[in-house]
């Protein structure tokens, strides 16, 4: 199986700047053939092999529309709909189901398009809650209309997420281990 090229949906692609590197001396043919990206679990995430059989259908390297972030500690992927109305039901039934499981989203919305990173915060990476959420959010763009598939998530829409992200309070340290 060939190596395969990973580029990066934000900036320029590590295959050019590699290719760029060509004639510096640097080792840029081997360097560029990177190795897909692999999930990193978080502790406690159960049965891994189980977990890596739900994740697989998800990625788009795998036929799903989900690609692997952080290191392979967070799945992300931008949702576009017809209307802003439609996107922010959609936005309202993925918040239910947070709720339900007491997980949250690192997302942002600018009109009809979402982009929603999924990670665990604690114990750091990538969750069932995660993996299962995604799926979820699959099947809910399905019934909100989603309509064609966005060319990879936009730097602004990951920078917006990013931003707040970083912004945000601490989600997700127990009460008990902050004291
Ligand atoms: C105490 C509560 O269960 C935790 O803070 C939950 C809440 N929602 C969460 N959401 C996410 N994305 N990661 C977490 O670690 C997390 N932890």
């Amino acid at each position: 199986m060939p190596p395969r090229i990973s580029v990066p949906s934000c900036g320029p692609s590590t295959a050019i700047k590699n290719i760029l590197a060509i004639g510096s001396g640097r080792p840029s043919i081997r360097s560029y053939m990177t190795k897909p990206m692999e999930p990193s679990f978080s502790k406690g995430a159960g049965d891994v092999n189980a977990l890596r059989d739900r994740l697989d259908p998800l990625l788009s390297t795998n036929g799903g529309r989900w690609a692997l972030a952080n290191e392979g500690e967070a799945l992300e992927r931008t949702f576009k709909f017809k209307t802003f109305a439609k996107t922010w039901d959609f936005m309202t039934a993925v918040s239910l189901q947070c709720k339900i499981k007491n997980h949250h989203p690192e997302w942002s919305n600018v009109f009809n398009t979402t982009f929603i990173r999924w990670t665990t915060h604690n114990p750091k990476g990538l969750s069932d809650k995660d993996v299962d959420l995604a799926a979820t959010c699959d099947s809910l763009a399905k019934d909100f209309g989603e309509v064609e598939e966005p060319a990879g998530a936009s730097c602004e829409m990951k920078g917006l997420a990013d931003r707040v992200a970083a912004s945000a309070g601490d989600c997700c340290t127990p009460k008990s281990a902050k004291q």
